[in-house]
Formats: C-alpha cells, structure tokens, sequence
C-alpha cells in the first residue's frame, strides 16, 4: 500500500516510511492511495476474532512493508488484557474493548481501558511498539513532538517510555488541563519525557507542531517525528474498534449500526469514515462536539471556519477544547473526490485564518452520502447526561463521552443499534463528575494519589522558534 498526500504535491510513500514523521512535506496528510475493500465472506470471517487478530486483519491490508510475522507479533505484544486492563465489574475483563448495553438499542463501546484511561491508548500502545521496531531496524532515533488537550500526551508518554531511541516532547495547553490529567503527565520523571505548558490553547500547540514539521531542514537534522493524529498510523489503528464494535452489536453482517463519537480533531471520526469506506455497514458517524462546536456548524450549515485561540473556550471536556480539526482535511480530500488541487485552494484559505464555505460548488450536498451527522452539547447538557447515565443505567461516564451521548439521543432509529464512544473514562474529569453526581468516580487503585506526585514541566510563550530552541537545547 502506497500513501499519497491530501495537498498531492509530495511522493508516494510506503508505510514505514510515513511511520515517523507528521504531515506530508507539502503540508497535506498521508492517506492510502486507496481503501482496501472488506466483503461480506471477510466481514464474516472477521465476526469471532480476537481484538488482536482482528487488529491484524485490517492493519495487514494497510501495512505491506513490515514481514508479516513480525506484525502479527507486534499486534498481538500490543493488544492484550493486561495492557487494557481496567474493566467495569459487569465486563469482561479480557475484552480489550468491552461493549455495555445501556438500553435496546443503545450501547456504550468502552475505548478507555489503556494505560492512561482514554481512547488514545488504544492506538498509541500500538505506535510505541511499531516505532521501536522500525527504528531498530533502520538504526535510527526519533525525537517525537507532539500537541495535546489532554489525552494524547499522556497516552504517547506512557507508551514511549523507557523505549530506547524515542524522545518525547509533548506540548500542552498551560492550565487548561483537568488535574489528573496534569499529574498523569507532568508527575512522569523519564528523562526522555519533556512536558511543555504553552500559554495558550491546544491549536496553539498543534500549529507549534505543524511549523516545526514544515521545517524540512528542522525536522530531518532533529529527526522529529508526530504521534498526534496527523500520524496515519493512529487513524489506521483506530479504524479496529468500529469493527469490534459493530461486530459486538449485531449479528450479521445485512445489519447497519450508527456510532456517536466525542469529536475535537476529528482523528477518532476519521476512523470511522475509515472503516465505513472500507466496507463496515455504517449508518451514521454522529460528530458530537462540545461548546467549541466549529465541527457541528460545518455538519450543519457546509461552512468550515475555524475560530482563533481567544475564541476558543475553556469547557468542562477540555480534551475537545480544539477550533482546527486537522482531520477534517482528509475527510474533505474524499469528499472532493480526491482532487489535491481542490483541497489545496481550501486549506490555503485556512492557513491563513480564513473559512471555506462547501455550498456554491455543491459539495456540501454531497457529505449525506458519507453519514456524517452532527451535534453539540454545553456544560449544562453534559451534567444532566452524567446525571440521566447513572440515574437509568447506574454508569458513571466522563464529560466527553456524555457529550457523545447527548448527540447520540438525538440520532437514534428504530432497528438501528447506536454505539457511543467512551472515549475517557470519568477519573480523568473527577471535579466535573463530583458537580453531576455529588460523588468521586472510581479510579484503579495504582492511580490513587496521582494529584499528589511532584510534577515537572516547563512553561513556554507559543513561539515556534522557542520550541525549536528548547528542542535543540535538550538533544
Ligand atoms: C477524551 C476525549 N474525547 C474526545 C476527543 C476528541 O477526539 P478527536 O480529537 O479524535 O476528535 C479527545 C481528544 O482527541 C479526547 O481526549
Ligand atoms: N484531544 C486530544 C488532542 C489531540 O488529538 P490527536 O488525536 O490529534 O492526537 C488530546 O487529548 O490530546
């Protein structure tokens, strides 16, 4: 499988070559040149697998350049029980993403069993392993610089630590972070970990990164690779639960089923239109945003403008704290019909602050066809879903994924299962749950105290070339 650039003005690449890096040199994002197809016979093969075989399945038709054999080790060393092993008490523990029947046709796809409690880990175990292996066998190192709301961050550091070769410099909004998710992070002592407190938003960060990586000189002399979601590599990995998830729901394949996702960057979306591409019977990817609801205005009205860093708020789902979705540039790279020339012409108004709007060209028309639907939520909303969850189905759920399934509610058809991501699990929002229910989720034992560690971190001003110079100093 070769990978092409949505900007289409970079080589075809093979995936372990835009294993590394971020974006394409020309500025756009990898995407395969085309979507392997899953039939009817596959999909019924695929039904029964393991998380792990399934996982290898997909990802096998994506990743032709790594032997077989070794993939197959790598899949099966990253998707095991004791890597995700949090489960609620009426799941299944050896599930790596457990389903839990809310109501008749409603469902909740468990994502946040990883390491660090939230969906990211679930490709970013994977990440940490492919990375060592390929950099092992090309004999290099990597400096990883990376954005994150909250999520990302602690799911890279904790997949990349102790990982020989691999730094990892991770950008974060300064205190815009719940506290366990600034203690997950900044209490981490490795060496190779740096944490970075930008004063400013997340978009703010991720376009740090962006500079830095459209610094070609930069980025080859200081060997920076990407783990954000600008990566394919986390996409593709991603792509696996729709299928668990679907399969876990229905039980043939003439079945469709909707999937109701907390969306920020529109990585986790991406996936879905991924898998939905590929042949999964999706019937609608619900985009549930929070109040940062560029998305849902674009689903609605076919007007893409992104809002600066002071119009961006600070909300009680702060990992969905994002105005620029960088993922919705390879979704409209479809949406166009692939033509590079288009989604150049819209994202050079973008990168310089502007807005596209899709309906004089008919395009906006078009997106029906994809099932992307949309919604928002605010902070009264999330409370009262918090509220409702336990209240009828006794399940604590976290911010973002209550944004999720506010939105879902507002989508749901009869004798169409709708399954919502749970893309956190609610110890990493414990103030938010404490305001809805009045008392703390449960968090795993090991993580009791975290808030309390030292923590370490540096604080910067959202300059480019300060981070370069932090990079520079450090390596
Ligand atoms: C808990 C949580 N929910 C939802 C999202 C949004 O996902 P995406 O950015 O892939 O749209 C994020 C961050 O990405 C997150 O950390
Ligand atoms: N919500 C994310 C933001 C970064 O998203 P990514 O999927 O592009 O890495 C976070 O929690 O950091």
């Amino acid at each position: 499988m070769r990978y092409i650039s949505t900007r289409g003005q970079s080589p075809a690449l093979n995936f372990s070559e835009i294993l590394l890096g971020g974006l394409a040199p020309d500025g756009g994002l990898y995407m395969p040149e085309q979507y392997p197809q899953f039939s009817d016979a596959d999909l019924s093969a695929m039904r029964q697998m393991s998380y792990a075989d399934l996982a290898y399945t997909i990802l096998s038709r994506l990743i032709d350049d790594i032997p077989a054999a070794d993939l197959k080790a790598i899949v099966a060393k990253t998707y095991t029980p004791e890597v995700y092993a949090y489960a609620r008490p009426s799941q299944n523990a050896t599930d790596i993403t457990p389903t839990l029947k809310l109501e008749d046709g409603l469902y909740l796809l468990s994502l946040s069993n990883g390491p660090t409690l939230a969906f990211k880990d679930m490709a970013m175990q994977l990440l940490g392993n492919l990375f060592e292996y390929v950099l092992a066998k090309v004999g290099q190192t990597t400096n990883i610089l990376g954005a994150t709301s909250g999520d990302t961050g602690s799911a890279a550091e904790y997949a990349m630590r102790g990982k020989k070769g691999i730094s990892v410099f991770m950008l974060s909004p300064h205190k815009k972070m719940s506290r366990f998710q600034t203690a997950q992070m900044f209490s981490l002592q490795d060496d190779n970990i740096h944490n970075i407190a930008v004063k400013g938003v997340f978009d703010d960060c991720q376009d740090m990164v962006k500079a830095v990586s459209n610094d070609a000189e930069f980025k080859a002399k200081h060997k920076i690779g990407a783990v954000n979601s600008i990566n394919w590599a986390r996409v593709a990995a991603q792509v696996v639960y729709y299928f668990k998830g679907y399969f876990a729901v229905t039980k043939s394949n003439a079945e469709l089923v909707s999937f109701a996702v907390p969306s920020g960057n529109f990585g986790n979306v991406c996936a879905g239109h991924v898998a939905r591409m590929m042949g999964l019977p999706i019937k609608k990817l619900v985009v549930a945003t929070n109040e940062n609801d560029v998305l849902d205005e674009f689903f609605k009205t076919g007007v893409y403008a992104p809002r600066t860093s002071a119009q961006t708020l600070h909300t009680s789902s702060p990992s969905m704290d994002i105005s620029k979705a960088s993922n919705f540039e390879r979704f409209v790279f479809d949406l166009v019909g692939r033509d590079s020339e288009q989604v150049r012409a819209l994202w050079s108004k973008v990168d310089q602050g502007g807005a596209f709007d899709l309906n004089a060209n008919g395009l906006f028309a078009k997106v029906a066809n994809y099932g992307l639907v949309s919604g928002s939520s605010n902070h009264a909303n999330r409370m009262q879903t918090i509220r409702d969850a336990y209240a009828k189905y006794g399940v604590t759920i976290d911010t973002h994924t209550a944004d999720g399934l506010k939105v879902a509610l507002e989508y749901r058809e009869t004798n169409v299962p709708m399954v919502v991501l749970e893309t956190a699990l609610p110890a990493k929002f414990e103030d938010a749950v404490v305001e809805a229910l009045g008392q703390k989720p449960e968090r795993p034992a090991s993580l009791s105290g975290l808030e309390s560690l030292p923590q370490r971190f540096d604080v910067m001003d959202a300059s480019v070339q300060a981070i370069k110079q932090y990079i520079t100093d450090k390596v």
